[in-house]
């Protein structure tokens, strides 16, 4: 172990989830996550791996040369979980270290946490919403506190596999616009492209036809990248 960050990848590539989708950044990639969602597209980066630990400097280096030394300013922390308590104070030194260097940060968020002293330091939170497909459960209170506090910073991203998730979505809107004042943050569906399947035109249209029946309150963006690069490949 030649550091504390757990790192899978670091690399330059177009995002293409969410409300960002065709901006070009640099991912980089943490190891290590215990949510376990069944559906999960990036199982290798499960296991906390100590021989993947290196150092700040080299993380920052690698993002500088990824990025076309330093011409392209967004980087994208994912994982794995980046908010895994593990990784935590690692996450804060790289979010800290990137700001002092004048990088727009967005941070893939499980759902599963709000973690204040980081999302009050990055740019942007894309905050996953869990549905009943991934056998995981976002409580309903962390939306609600994402609302109040990270208001404009932050986008609700749910995989929807079928008709019980797109359900639970609009639960979800239901019961929280019972409570809330507001919810004007993006709700971006994602129609889930499993590994090793063809692409799921049948899914991608049900999902569109279920909004557009359903009051049309959400946004339906897919993963361009597998699109372009298939569900399998890596580093992209
Ligand atoms: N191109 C691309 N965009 C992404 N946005 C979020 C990703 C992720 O794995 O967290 C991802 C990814 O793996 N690739
Ligand atoms: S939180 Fe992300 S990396 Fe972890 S199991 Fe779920 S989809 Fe996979
Ligand atoms: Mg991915």
């Amino acid at each position: 172990m030649k550091g504390n960050h757990l790192i899978n990848s670091i690399y330059r590539a177009t995002e293409g989830e969410g409300v960002f989708v065709g901006r070009p950044q640099i991912f980089v990639r943490y190891q290590g996550c215990s949510v376990g969602c069944i559906n999960c597209d990036s199982k290798d980066t499960w296991e906390f791996d100590k021989e993947m630990g290196i150092d700040v400097e080299e993380i920052l280096d690698r993002v500088h040369s990824e990025g076309h030394n330093g011409s392209i300013k967004n980087v994208s922390i994912t994982g794995g979980d980046p908010l895994h308590p593990s990784h935590v104070p690692h996450v804060l030194a790289l979010v800290k270290a990137l700001k002092e260097r004048g990088y727009f940060i967005n941070i893939e968020a499980a759902g599963t946490r709000v973690v204040d002293e980081i999302f009050d330091l990055v740019d942007y939170i894309s905050f996953d919403y869990k549905t009943p497909s991934t056998g995981v459960r976002t409580p309903l209170k962390n939306i609600q506190k994402m609302n109040t506090q990270y208001k404009n910073k932050f986008q609700l991203k749910a995989v929807i596999s079928d008709r019980t998730d797109f359900d639970s979505v609009m639960d979800a809107f239901k019961g929280l616009s019972g409570t809330e004042s507001s919810l004007n943050f993006p709700w971006v569906l994602t129609p889930c492209y499993n590994t090793k399947e063809e692409f799921p035109l049948d899914r991608f249209i049900n999902v569109l036809n279920w909004n557009e029946e359903n009051g049309g309150h959400f946004r339906v963006i897919g993963q361009q990248h597998k699109w372009i690069f298939g569900p399998d490949n890596k580093l992209v």
